[in-house]
């Protein structure tokens, strides 16, 4: 199966460059006294498409809070040396900027102590941002539910960028939210994925998309829905992508494969699954569903045990 994200040549790439400013970094006591100027140019991959849509700032990364981050870290506490700047810029970078899934940073000492003539001394280092355990739930009341489900992790497994860590259980539940429709089919899937958060939307629907999802009725009858639960612990508000899942607190029917396959988890902002199924409204209806393959696999595959 071929991928369903368009496989882009050559990553999105931000370039902020030559940022300057004073530091007291080095190992002579003259340079943490005196302190010189250090310049910064960094190169941040990350997904652009979501951003270029729709022209939204809050969907990339904010090239001046960039700027900022970078200052800050060369005035910080003295270092002695220029790879611990670096690293120090680029894990900042990294902690601050979800969005940035690898990051290169080149620091650039041009007035370094050396008694010869020379144009300048620089490091260079690429650091990558871990991947990101996220949650998907998928759903669905029309056609053949349970063929829907299956082909949604097929889909997903052959994706690159995006490895099954586990699947829960495949419910049957009443639907939810007033309108008269069939019973769903329901499950959860954890994903570890070196997607951005807006890469793995636009996985989500264009999963939709194959299922020949439309969008007709709100909570009304779909082949197939794939919503982003989690993505890490990202909270965000953007309403195209709002994290953790608005509405997934109070739904039985993406709590209870969730809490059947990771008892322990937690829905950031608002506690254990477990507990968050115990009071949602929707809890009684809900029963075992189809056997479907690849679903209810807790442990992450592997070599079957002998
Ligand atoms: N975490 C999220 N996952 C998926 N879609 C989201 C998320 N946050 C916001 N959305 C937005 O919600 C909008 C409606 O999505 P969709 O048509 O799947 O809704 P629905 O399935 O009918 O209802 P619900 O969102 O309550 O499950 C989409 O435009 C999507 O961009
Ligand atoms: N049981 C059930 N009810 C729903 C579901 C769903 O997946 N299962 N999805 C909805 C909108 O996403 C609305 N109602």
């Amino acid at each position: 199966m071929s991928p369903l994200l368009p496989v882009d040549p050559v990553p999105d790439m931000i370039e902020l460059l030559g940022v300057r400013a004073r530091g007291h970094h080095g190992v002579l006591e003259s340079e943490k006294r005196e302190g010189q100027e250090f310049l910064v140019d960094v190169r941040m991959q990350l997904g652009t498409r979501a951003a270029a849509r729709t022209d939204a700032l809050g969907r990339t990364v904010n090239y001046a809070e960039v700027a900022d981050a970078i200052v800050a870290e060369i005035r910080s506490e003295s270092r002695d040396l220029v790879e611990t700047v670096a690293a120090q810029i680029a894990a900042r970078i990294l902690r601050e900027q979800p969005l940035v899934r690898c990051v290169e940073v080149t620091l650039h000492k041009p007035s370094a102590p050396i008694p010869h003539p020379f144009e300048d001394v620089r490091i260079r280092i690429v650091r990558e941002a871990p991947a990101v355990d996220a949650v998907l739930a998928v759903g669905g009341n029309l056609g053949d539910r349970a063929a829907h489900l299956e082909r949604a992790l097929m889909l997903l497994a052959d994706e690159p960028g995006v490895e099954i860590a586990w699947t829960g259980p495949v419910l049957e539940t009443d639907p939810v939210g007033g309108v008269p429709q069939a019973a769903f089919l329901n499950s959860v899937i954890g994903v570890r994925t070196v997607l951005g958060p807006w890469e793995l939307l636009e996985l989500a629907r264009a999963i939709e998309a194959d299922a020949h999802r439309r969008r007709e009725v709100r909570w009304g009858p779909r082949t197939l829905d794939v919503d982003v639960i989690t993505y890490g612990d990202l909270v965000q508000d953007d309403p195209e992508l709002i994290l953790p899942h608005p509405r997934a607190a109070e739904r039985a029917f993406v709590l209870a494969p969730w809490a059947a396959a990771r008892p322990a988890a937690v829905l950031p902002g608002h506690g254990g699954v477990q507990e968050l199924l115990e009071r949602a409204e929707d809890r009684h209806g809900l029963r075992p569903g189809a056997q479907v393959p690849g679903y209810g696999r807790t442990a992450p595959a592997g070599p079957d045990p002998a």
